[in-house]
């Protein structure tokens, strides 16, 4: 178990990490996220006793890093962001050499090598020098050398950056594989890595908590999710009256007409928490004559979450702010080459502009009123 009290760091006079506090439970696989330079390494360097606290402490299984380091650090594996190897050494040298400076047996090293080469998927390049090897299988050698010695505790700090898609999902499978016997503290920018492998995430900004939590209650928290976008054809009188036999429907916003299809209406639903209508939509519009053309669940991404959380948006600030920083988020990800998803973006991205911004007693309102603000 990891447990971080009232940590601090301050560089003069700015704090990269400023009085933070969380627990990691044993067993368990924690994401942590944060914007650039919101403070995740120099929190993993004091976890792992790379640096000190300017304040505050950290305990391994009990055991103060500051007081008992060796002891402390015995139980922790750690895979910086630039792991430190060796170039001018072959694979096996190097983790001989990472395993004789965790002072595993003499007898024992050659096995203990070959078992986690084996682990990591590297006895294939165990004769070959490190400065020759491809970034994935780079990042594979440094996490063999954090599991030398066995330890219960694995930091890893941003395991996959750099990484293309398919070591992505190599690594990403490694470490699930290590979650069945380690407690794993994981950094990471990428929201499907964090939500794909970790059981809790903890969110921090300019050095301080904002969340703690699972990775759907973080989505949950955010915005209001629940709902459907549908597109109808047909009256929309008849439409209106259908909608109005439908129990749990909280907010309806209609597309701009410009977007849709003659004759067709679009419109987004939203309903109460668990409330699931869409087999009473179903029947009511067919019983109303106007024909069911498109339904789709709304749905709020991990990432939407963060940016909101991070950097203000969501509720708290309305959806105007929500709206520019996922264009924001938009032109990253292309940078990135990590867009996903285009119709879920578009989707949460109505669902967050409406959360902030209607008025839950109202139940009809055109989308044209609803950004009105913003013309
Ligand atoms: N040795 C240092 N001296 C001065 N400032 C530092 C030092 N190390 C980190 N910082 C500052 O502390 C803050 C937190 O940095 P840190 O590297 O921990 O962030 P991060 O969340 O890991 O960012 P990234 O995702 O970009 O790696 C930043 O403002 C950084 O500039």
């Amino acid at each position: 178990m990891i447990e971080v009290k009232n940590l601090v760091k301050r560089y003069g006079n700015h704090a990269a990490v400023n009085d933070l506090s969380f627990t990691v439970e044993t067993g368990k696989v924690v994401g942590f996220l944060g914007p650039n330079g919101a403070g995740k390494s120099t929190t993993m360097n004091m976890i792992t006793g790379y640096i000190a606290p300017t304040e505050g402490e950290v305990l391994i299984d009990g055991i103060d890093i500051m007081d008992e380091p060796e002891l402390a650090k015995k139980n922790i594996g750690y895979l910086p962001e630039i792991p430190p190897l060796y170039p001018d050494l072959k694979v096996r040298e190097y983790l001989s050499f990472v395993a004789e400076l965790k002072k595993v047996s003499k007898k024992d090293r050659d096995i203990e090598v070959h078992k986690i080469m084996s682990k990591t998927k590297t006895l294939d390049v165990s004769e070959r020098l490190i400065k020759h090897l491809s970034k994935g299988y780079k990042q594979r050698v440094g996490l063999a050398g954090a599991m030398m010695g066995n330890p219960d505790i694995l930091i890893l700090d941003e395991p996959t950056v750099g990484l293309d898609p398919s070591q992505i999902i190599e690594m990403r499978e490694l470490i699930r594989e290590l979650s069945k016997n380690h407690t794993v503290l994981l950094s990471s920018h990428i929201m499907q890595e964090i939500s794909a492998v970790c059981d809790e995430i903890i969110i921090i900004n300019e050095g301080k908590m904002i969340t703690k939590d699972t990775p759907e209650n973080i989505t949950k928290k955010m915005v209001d999710t629940n709902g459907v976008h549908v597109v109808v054809k047909g009256d929309k009188t008849k439409l209106k009256e259908a909608l109005r036999t439908i129990s749990g429907i909280k907010n309806v916003s209609y597309d701009n007409d410009k977007d849709t299809e003659e004759d067709t209406t679009g419109l987004t639903i939203y309903c109460a928490e668990d409330e699931d209508i869409r087999v009473d939509l179903f029947y009511a519009l067919a019983k109303a004559e106007c024909p069911l053309i498109e339904m789709n669940k709304l749905d709020t991404s991990l990432e939407d979450a963060f940016l909101a959380l991070t950097r203000g948006g969501s509720k708290q600030y309305g959806g105007r702010k929500l709206k520019k920083l996922k264009s924001e988020k938009k032109d990253k990800a292309e940078t990135e080459g990590e867009l996903q998803n285009e119709n879920e973006n578009q989707n949460s991205e109505k669902n967050a502009d409406i959360s902030g911004e209607l008025d839950v007693s109202e139940t009809e309102k055109n989308s044209s009123d609803m950004e009105g603000g913003e013309k």
